[in-house]
């Protein structure tokens, strides 16, 4: 039996597992777009979708009509009544490589019948991550809401939709006699956190991610529920449309009588109406023009407000869509590139924790590997004990993992139709696996801690790196792996120790050779003079961030005022509350603590104060800031300590109370909204001139 196997054997393994994919497919599109409850990953269905499609590329009469490669979403429920779609709502091809997407643009030019060096003009779009929604209006008055289905036949939601108080109920300006939007349907991230949040409250089930909320608001039996949800709707293109033609015949548009001859056209046609479209739109040439256009929307896609799970490239000119027409689920005129999943599934091998700074216990997942958002990850918080209870989190379960953006990665939930029966409960340990002391956990606080302070190593060992990282002292190249060095050798026991290193005794370490350690003690000796509020954030006062530790500095103006200040004089300082002054005061209180800053000011360590600013003068006096986007010179740090120097303020989002957005290059949702709520934006030209009145 050492023959390779027949091409008929092949043939009917092929046909076997197609069967197999087939079904397992089938039963994944209807938990994904009928219960709103998937148990795979977006990028596993993927997989087995690409599996399929491969397999019958290969044998292509292996396809059957019924095959999910075939046919779009799931069947409609039944609970509501269905809505035959006057033209059918399709699917969109997928693109992950670039190659894929030159692939597409080949296709075009060839379908189009193009010369060599003729470049098609493409619309790109955002690919929303909701669900697809077609809105039809009839002579400007909202009459019906239809979900996609199974792209023939959807479900009547009128009355669900009928709530979102983003959607016209009448159009503007001349709408036509007939007008099928087609578009998503999403929910903001901010707007699903703080539904998960009342969720959570009420003991209620959570959301995976914005979409599933979105489709689970939307499928509502009662739409007094889906009103509760602030849903919104983006328009991308259309389905029927009947326009008044030059004769005043009703005609179908766009063939006889276009107010539109491009996708762009089209789109800006519906904003005139009062229709919300996508944002972020851009017209461009040929295949380069469209990867330029997905590099600029991934550096755009954390700072977004909604998901999106990729970009949508489309053949601009009409015209040229209605030559290229549809293969059986998708338009050959567009094509959905996709940016890495978010999400992912994997096995959770164990539950360790982690010992912070301040001695805060960590539950860390211990995940079998797997890419998520563009890397590989291996751990993910899981926030604390009740987080783990809370998800039902078990060791030895599949869990889906979420990694969006730059955030730390998170287990977001088990997949329970897949816990094995040897799942097990996290219990969290007594002691501290570092050093052994008593883990507590104070009754109305949700963090345990190790109650071991400076005789914990992990908790030395954070403070540590928090005291030397860039917005504290700044002290470059004391990584991780040269602290736990340093620490378990006994070389360096607290902050003040950090100074008195030798390049020689550097030199020796692991990883360090003679150059790195000149460096580092280099960097070292730079750090002797910080400014006083770093100086303060490096210490590790509880509840004393960066911008707290500046206002204490300005406030006091020295080292020494700030020691001495009793809690009444703490609370004086903007922002600094009760528990804050008296956690300051606490902390320097301690013997140790003061020890320590003796020991520092001994190695020739010396705060720079910072000179005393009177908060109501100058121009940015208690103003507020928000920076977006890259600037020319300036990184963000710099630019937001020229602003806190001049007595303004940096904030995070903008809003109402907001008094300048600062925007660079690339900036992204954040100059939407300042140019919304009408808020001055400056570049960094603007910002100097102001500082310098
Ligand atoms: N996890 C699961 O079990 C499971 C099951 C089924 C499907 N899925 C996921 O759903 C995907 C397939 O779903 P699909 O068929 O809806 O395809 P899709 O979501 O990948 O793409 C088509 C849809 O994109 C949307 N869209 C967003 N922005 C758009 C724009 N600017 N222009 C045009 N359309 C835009 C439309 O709603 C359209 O229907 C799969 O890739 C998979 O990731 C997952
Ligand atoms: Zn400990």
């Amino acid at each position: 039996m050492t023959d390779t196997p027949s091409g008929l054997d092949r043939e009917n393994e092929a046909r076997q597992r197609a069967a197999e994919l087939r079904e397992e497919l089938a039963a994944h599109n209807y938990r994904y777009y009928v219960l709103d409850a998937p148990v795979i990953s977006d990028a596993e269905y993927d997989k087995l979708f690409a599996e399929l499609s491969g397999l019958e590329r290969q044998y292509p009469l292996l396809v059957t009509p019924d095959s999910p490669t075939q046919r779009v979403g799931g069947a409609p429920l039944a609970a509501f009544g269905a809505v035959r779609h006057a033209q059918p709502m399709l699917s969109l091809n997928n693109a992950f490589e670039e190659e894929d997407v030159r692939a597409f643009d080949k296709r075009v030019r060839d379908g189009l019948e193009l010369a060599e060096g003729e470049a098609v003009c493409y619309a790109c779009e955002l690919k929303l991550d909701g669900l697809a929604m077609s809105l039809r209006y009839e002579n400007g008055r909202f009459v019906q809401a239809a979900t996609r289905g199974d792209g023939q036949t959807g479900e009547d939601v009128t009355a669900n939709v009928r709530t979102l108080r983003s959607l016209p109920l009448t159009l503007r300006g001349a709408p036509p006699p007939v007008l099928e939007v087609r578009g998503e349907v999403l929910l903001l991230r901010a707007d699903f956190e703080r539904l998960n949040d009342a969720q959570r409250e009420a003991g209620e089930k959570v959301f995976i991610n914005p979409r599933n909320a979105a489709a689970g608001s939307l499928r509502q039996l009662d739409p007094r529920i889906t009103a509760r949800r602030p849903l919104r709707f983006f328009a991308y293109g259309v389905g029927e449309v009947r326009v008044a033609g030059r004769d005043g015949q009703i005609v179908d548009a766009p063939e006889d009588a276009p107010p539109f001859d491009s996708h762009i056209g089209l789109m800006q046609w519906l904003a005139e109406l009062g229709l919300p479209v996508g944002r972020e739109r851009e017209r461009v040439e040929g295949a380069d023009g469209m990867l330029g256009y997905y590099r600029r929307i991934q550096a755009l896609r954390p700072s977004l407000p909604f998901d999106i799970d990729g970009v949508v490239y489309k053949v601009d000119s009409l015209a040229a869509q209605r030559r290229l027409g549809f293969v059986s689920r998708a338009p050959r005129f567009a094509i959905a590139h996709k940016f890495p999943a978010e999400e992912a599934t994997t096995e959770l091998l164990d539950i360790e924790v982690q010992v912070g700074r301040t001695g805060a216990i960590t539950p860390v997942a211990r995940l079998k590997p797997v890419f998520v958002g563009g890397v590989t990850v291996t751990n993910a918080t899981l926030h604390n004990e009740d987080e783990v209870a809370r998800k039902d989190v078990r060791i030895g379960d599949t869990v889906v993992v979420r990694r969006a953006g730059d955030v730390i990665p998170e287990v977001v939930m088990p997949v329970l139709e897949k816990r094995p029966p040897s799942a097990r409960l996290f219990v969290m340990p007594t002691h501290c696996p570092v050093c052994g002391s008593a883990i507590e956990r104070p009754e109305d606080e949700s963090i345990a801690r190790c109650t071991g302070g400076l005789f914990c190593a992990a908790q030395r060992k954070q403070a540590l790196l928090h005291a030397v990282q860039r917005k504290a002292l700044d002290i470059e190249g004391l990584g991780e792996k040269l602290v736990d060095q340093l620490v378990d050798g006994g070389r360096v026991h607290t902050l003040a120790d950090v100074f008195t290193l030798r390049a020689e005794e550097l030199a020796g370490l692991e990883r360090m050779g003679p150059k790195s350690a000149q460096n580092l003690v280099a960097a070292i000796d730079g750090a002797r003079t910080p400014p006083l509020g770093r100086f303060l954030f490096a210490l590790g006062i509880r509840h004393v961030g960066e911008s707290t530790a500046r206002d204490l500095a300005r406030h006091f103006g020295t080292l020494q005022a700030v020691m001495d200040a009793g809690e009444n004089e703490l609370l004086q300082v903007s922002d600094v509350g009760p528990i804050v002054a008296a956690s300051i005061h606490r902390f320097f209180a301690e013997p140790h603590n003061r020890e320590v800053i003796a020991a520092l000011l001994g190695k020739g360590v010396q705060p720079k104060p910072e000179p005393k600013i009177d908060r109501m003068a100058g121009p940015i006096a208690g103003k507020i800031f928000v920076l977006t986007g890259t600037l020319p010179t300036l990184t963000r740090e710099e630019a937001a300590e020229l602003i806190a120097a001049a007595g303004g303020k940096v904030t995070g989002s903008v809003s109402k109370k907001t008094h300048y957005v600062v925007a660079g290059e690339e900036a992204g949702s954040k100059l939407a909204k300042a140019r919304e709520l009408g808020i001055a934006v400056l570049d960094e030209d603007g910002l100097r001139a102001l500082l310098a009145k």
